[in-house]
């Protein structure tokens, strides 16, 4: 069975013709979402920007949205997001924004209404942290880090 969830998500002032997050097939994972730069934006070779989308969005408690980059940018540009996952969270009522890094050769222009990210929705289980003075017992212990050998 699916759960629908019901997230609410404004157009910010200046940006009604700007695109509502949209899935591209039936069962994407992700809705992509497009720059809502006023002017072109040119990213040099190991530069970085924070780009805005116009939008911001109101989640029900338990869920997150993740900004994560598009294959496409990443595999033909070099074009990924810094911070992936960018990190929506519930509470948060500020203009989601993307933060862009070009790891590509090549300056790479960004223009309004261009695809530059997807967002998944994600359940965030509820935790309660208690502090304990012994953890239990593991087979694996401490080991980490690649102690398994390659
Ligand atoms: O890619 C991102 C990441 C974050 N945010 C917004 C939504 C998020 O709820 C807020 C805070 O993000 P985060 O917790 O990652 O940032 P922080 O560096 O811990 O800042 P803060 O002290 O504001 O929480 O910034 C975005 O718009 N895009």
């Amino acid at each position: 069975m699916i759960w629908l969830h019901y997230v609410q998500i404004k157009k910010l002032p200046g940006n009604e013709d700007i695109k509502l997050p949209q899935k591209m097939s039936e069962l994407a994972a992700g809705f992509d979402v497009v720059a809502a730069l006023e002017e072109e934006v040119v990213l040099k070779p190991g530069q970085r920007t924070l780009i805005p989308t116009g939008l911001a969005m109101a989640m029900p408690a338990g869920l997150e949205a993740q900004i994560r980059p598009r294959s496409g940018l990443a595999f033909k540009h070099g074009i990924t997001c810094l911070n992936t996952p960018g990190t929506i969270d519930a509470d948060y009522r500020g203009e989601v924004k993307v933060l862009l890094i070009n790891l590509g050769q090549e300056p790479f222009t960004i223009v309004r209404g261009e695809r530059i990210a997807q967002i998944v929705f994600q359940t965030v289980p509820a935790i309660e942290l208690t502090e304990v003075a012994e953890l239990s017992e593991t087979v694996r212990g401490e080991g980490g880090f690649g102690h398994t050998g390659k």
